[in-house]
């Protein structure tokens, strides 16, 4: 038995949900760049879970579906309540996704239509909890869902209590069709492991969302914001940027596991960040992302990720740092609730093997001997 180091190239499962092949990404066949430019959200939300583009009935259903179930319970209201103000934020999200089991009476239920309804209701409140956990540090109330057809609106409503312009709503929209899966990422694997032991939706959403935390993952959206904010200027970006490589640190936002060429969303978000830099009269973020991707893929040939502009976007919509890799949950709690039905409709354990590199032939030596 010889291990593969974090499993490059292993294929661990089959799924039809979405693919990479060549550098292209599809969701249920369809290129990102297409979906990117023509879908809504809430449409790549009934792709991925039911396999198909919604008509005008089935989208208007799932809007309303996700608007009637976007209540916090009033008992995770008052957990949040409790938290440390200055704690982690998706350590406060896993928490309070995994509080959320408690008060649902079919957490437990496994049948495919009451997996569809948890879904429904992980989508729908996983953006209100974030937006009300946000409003509580501050010292501020809650607030109900304004019940807008977006869940990008909706979110930017609950988190800043004003009514969201249509840029805003469009940037983060975007935003959130480009993150809602990505084939087999670390955090959908803890996912599908997770739930493949046969436990529920709420207990692999809330390993799904320790495993994005990481900076190795979905945590690198902020991380890239506070090396932007370390370097501070467009000036500083050339002496800044030498050191770390000299240093060999990571440049956070680059490199990725499967994309050796780039990443395919990376485009777009370094389209909007330009955009939004120039419609909020801030252009630095994005000038010095700019610089940081010449030096970075000049000298070590890698690529922007993801999470690399998407930190410039956030930041012109002035959502708080540390909210940046939260919505990168709130997106990927599509992917991640498509594949657990997936996991469940065709389940076996996940259970590999480890090649033991420990000693061996010992023998137990009486305490009073060691
Ligand atoms: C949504 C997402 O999860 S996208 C990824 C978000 N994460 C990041 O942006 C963090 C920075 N990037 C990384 O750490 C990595 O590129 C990962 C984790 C994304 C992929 O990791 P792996 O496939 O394991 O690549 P690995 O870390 O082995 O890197 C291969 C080589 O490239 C180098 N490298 C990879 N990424 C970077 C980087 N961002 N900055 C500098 N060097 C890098 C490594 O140091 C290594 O060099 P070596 O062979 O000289 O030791
Ligand atoms: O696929 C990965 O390894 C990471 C990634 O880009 C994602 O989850 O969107």
């Amino acid at each position: 038995m010889t291990a593969t180091k974090g499993l490059e190239g292993i294929v661990a499962t089959t799924s039809s949900i979405s693919s990479i092949v060549d550098g292209v990404l599809t969701y249920r066949g369809i290129d990102i760049d297409d979906l990117a430019v023509n879908a809504s959200f809430e449409e790549v939300v009934y792709l991925l879970w039911f396999g198909k583009l919604p008509t005008q009935s089935e989208l208007e259903k799932l809007q309303a579906d996700l608007n009637a179930n976007s209540e916090v319970p009033a008992g995770v209201i008052e957990q949040l309540k409790l938290y440390p103000k200055n704690t982690n934020s998706m350590a406060a999200l896993r928490t309070a996704v995994s509080s959320l089991a408690l008060y649902d009476t079919e957490a437990n239920e496994m049948s495919r239509e009451a997996n569809v309804l948890k879904a429904i209701k992980l989508q729908a409140k996983i953006p209100a909890v974030i937006a009300a956990y946000a409003r509580i540090r501050e010292g501020k109330e809650p607030l109900a869902s304004k019940g807008y057809p977006s869940l990008a609106a909706n979110f930017l409503y609950q988190l800043t209590g004003n009514e969201p312009d249509k840029v805003a709503i469009e940037a983060l929209d975007k935003a959130l069709v480009l993150h809602a899966d990505h084939e087999l990422n670390a955090s959908t694997f803890a996912a599908r492991v997770t739930v493949a032991t046969l436990s529920d939706i709420y207990s692999g959403v809330t390993s799904a969302i320790g495993a994005l935390k990481g900076p190795l993952h979905g945590g690198a959206n902020e991380a890239v914001m506070a090396m932007l904010e370390e370097i501070g200027t467009l000036d500083n970006v050339e002496l800044s940027i030498n050191d770390k490589l000299q240093r060999k640190e990571k440049i956070m936002g680059f490199g990725h596991r499967v994309y050796k060429n780039g990443d395919p969303r990376a485009k777009h978000l370094q389209k909007m960040s330009r955009e939004l830099g120039k419609i909020t009269g801030n252009m630095n973020w994005y000038d010095m992302s700019i610089k940081i991707e010449d030096m970075v893929t000049g000298q070590k040939g890698l690529k922007p990720n993801v999470d690399f502009y998407s930190a410039s976007v956030y930041t012109s919509l002035e959502i708080p740092r540390d909210l940046f890799t939260p919505i990168f949950a709130i997106s990927r709690a599509s992917g991640w609730t498509a594949h657990i039905l997936e996991q469940y409709e065709n389940n076996r354990l996940i259970r590999p093997r480890a090649e033991y590199t420990g000693l061996e032939n010992q023998k137990y030596i009486p305490i009073s001997q060691r």
